[in-house]
């Protein structure tokens, strides 16, 4: 199904990119590599390294994000967010993590991969300048992130790299800005011309496929 609107019981936009991103959407959600950080057993070191490289492009990407977007109402969200992994927040973490873990965080180690294809993904989504591209690859992002984070339960884990991780992807804040995000595609998504629908679509599912892959190579023994 390339067309939002042909099943009745679709019930939003954003839940139709969703639906329509199965396997994928499942296997990050409930991925082993997840589970092992709600567990607290997951060897965070080359995930983190890796992911330090990711959150570079995103972090680009929410710029772009914050020019694209219609309204001053429409930016402020992501300006929020940008400071916020810009800042203290999840910058702050990386740092510390990475310390932990004995790397540089101003060491730039080859990406894997997966995460050249990610960081070329994210930024094809920012030069090109198409506003729902450009939130449907941050929403995978958090959306999923958020899915996976949500399955934690107390008491999360005694040490610092995988509570602090479980605890940057939930609770009521990252909560309404991914409802930010799905809320701008279910706002724009159904009057879009069905072109740029299957556009939004492929983008959508080549994220969520590389968020599938970003964690199998982290599992990688
Ligand atoms: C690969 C990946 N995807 C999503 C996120 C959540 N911002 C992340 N940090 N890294």
């Amino acid at each position: 199904m390339t067309r939002y609107g042909e099943s009745p019981e679709t019930a939003t936009f954003s839940e139709w990119l969703r639906a329509s991103s199965e396997p994928d959407w499942s296997a990050v959600v409930g991925h082993p590599f997840a589970t092992a950080i709600i567990r607290g057993e997951a060897d965070m070191r080359r995930y983190l390294v890796q992911d330090f490289q990711f959150v570079d492009s995103f972090t680009a990407l929410l710029g772009a994000a914050v020019a694209a977007a219609g309204s001053f109402e429409a930016r402020v969200p992501y300006g929020r967010f940008l400071g916020q992994i810009a800042t203290d927040e999840e910058r702050g973490y990386f740092h510390r993590a990475l310390a932990a873990l004995g790397e540089d965080p101003a060491a730039a180690p080859a990406p894997e991969p997966v995460t050249a294809e990610f960081r070329a993904l994210m930024d094809e989504a920012r030069s090109g300048q198409d506003y729902p591209v450009i939130v449907a690859v941050l929403c995978v992002a958090e959306w999923s992130y958020l899915g996976w984070a949500s399955r934690a339960r107390e008491p999360l884990p005694e040490g610092f790299l995988h509570r602090e991780w479980i605890q940057l992807h939930e609770g009521p804040e990252f909560r309404a800005w991914v409802g930010f995000l799905r809320g701008e595609l279910d706002r724009l998504g159904p009057g879009l011309p069905a072109d740029e629908q299957a556009r939004v679509l492929d983008a959508f599912r080549r994220a969520t496929v590389l968020e599938r892959r970003f964690f199998d190579m982290a599992a990688r023994i």
